[in-house]
């Protein structure tokens, strides 16, 4: 079995050398219909499309996306070449998580946002708007959530996106990007859904690019409709908005799940992915390596951000824009610690 993978794939040599015969590494944008041809399967993140145009007239059989998303991938195109694909459910909403977190705890200290008087909006609750949930609600803040397809399977719980509009502070976006359908969330966020802001929110969007309208965005922060942005996930990367990036609060690289422990499971799923399908035993382990000890501060907010702070990637990205994708490839992948384990004095962990 010949199996192509993308070459920033962190922990997966050792593993899929195992497995397959052949093993070849490519960067993400360096799959071609030329190179994929003889391919039984590639294991890809989100740089590489795979479509007609890739895909058409090749060997492969099978996909594994070691990302939650999968917008990169023509299913449509993949139902009708018989390949079956398999994204990483869950992998990395720990890290994603921990960002939104750290944000938090940034906007209480440098802008004194007093958390227990905020409405946090949640747009699509899955793996990562779950865990969202819990963690802003643990922090103190009221919850509103916005999920029309779980509302339509009968869940309760859910409330209008006006009603988000009309009553948060805060709004941050969950969803895949959809396309099209019922459930499009290309655009969600447009010229139409900032005229209806009532409280000048803060937007945050670590999903994906498109579901916020980039222009409409900037029109509304500059227009004072909404009172600022944190954007990790942007329209067009790597080719972002310049402008929107020097205004918004932080401004990171799609770099909101670049967690160590979110990477490695990320490849030891879609390696599991990659067995199952080959009826291959699956007989390897994928760990993050060890860090080495740090002492951190009593205080659990200040011990948290040390474990993770976003202005440093935030900084790095508005120094030098055009290196969004060497940021991303080059990124020194954090941990994912919970505060609970690092309050209650000065300690060293890892
Ligand atoms: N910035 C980053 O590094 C990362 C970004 N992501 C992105 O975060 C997003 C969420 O990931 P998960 O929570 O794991 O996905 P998920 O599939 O578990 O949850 C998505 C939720 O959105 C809901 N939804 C679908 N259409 C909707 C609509 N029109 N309006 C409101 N809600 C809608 C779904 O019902 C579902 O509950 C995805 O776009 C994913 O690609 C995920 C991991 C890392
Ligand atoms: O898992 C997802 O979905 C993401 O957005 C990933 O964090 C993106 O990571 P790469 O695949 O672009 O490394």
């Amino acid at each position: 079995m010949k199996v192509i993978v993308d070459n920033k794939i962190p922990y997966i040599r050792e593993a899929v050398e195992q497995i397959a015969d052949e093993v070849v590494y490519l960067s993400g944008s360096g799959f071609t219909a030329g190179n994929v041809r003889d391919a039984d399967a590639l294991v890809i993140r989100t740089r590489t499309r795979c479509n007609r145009e890739l895909l058409e007239g090749s060997k492969v059989k099978f996909i594994a996306t070691a990302t939650i998303g999968f917008d990169h991938i023509d299913v449509d195109y993949c139902r009708e070449a018989g390949i079956e694909w398999q994204n990483c459910p869950g992998c990395n909403a720990g890290s994603v998580e921990q960002y939104l977190h750290s944000v938090l705890l940034l906007l209480k200290r440098r802008k004194g946002m007093r958390l227990e008087d905020t409405c946090l909006g949640i747009v699509g609750v899955g793996h990562v708007g779950s865990r969202v949930e819990r963690m802003a609600r643990s922090l103190g803040l009221r919850v509103l959530l916005n999920d029309p397809p779980r509302a339509d399977r009968g869940e309760a719980g859910f409330v209008d996106l006006s009603v988000l509009a009309r009553e948060c502070d805060m709004i941050t976006f969950h969803t895949p990007l959809n396309r099209n359908g019922k459930y499009d969330t290309f655009h969600l966020a447009d010229a139409g859904f900032f005229a209806e802001l009532q409280r000048k929110p803060l937007i945050i969007n670590t999903s994906r690019g498109e579901v916020i309208e980039t222009l409409a965005l900037l029109d509304a922060l500059k227009t004072g409709r909404i009172s600022d942005a944190v954007i990790d996930t942007w329209e067009n990367e790597p080719d972002i908005n310049l402008e929107l990036l020097q205004q918004v609060f932080l401004g990171t690289p799609h770099i909101a799940g670049y967690s160590a422990d979110g990477k490695s499971n990320a490849t030891r799923m879609a390696l599991e992915a990659l067995c199952r399908f080959f009826h291959l035993q699956a007989d390897f382990k994928i760990v993050p390596p060890a860090l080495p000890p740090m002492t951190y501060s009593s205080d659990p907010e200040e011990a948290f951000l040390q474990v993770y702070d976003p202005t440093r990637d935030s900084d790095a990205l508005k120094r030098h824009p055009e290196e969004f994708e060497r940021l991303r490839g080059n990124y020194p992948l954090r941990r994912e610690i919970v505060s609970s384990a690092i309050g209650g004095g000065r300690e060293t962990i890892f």
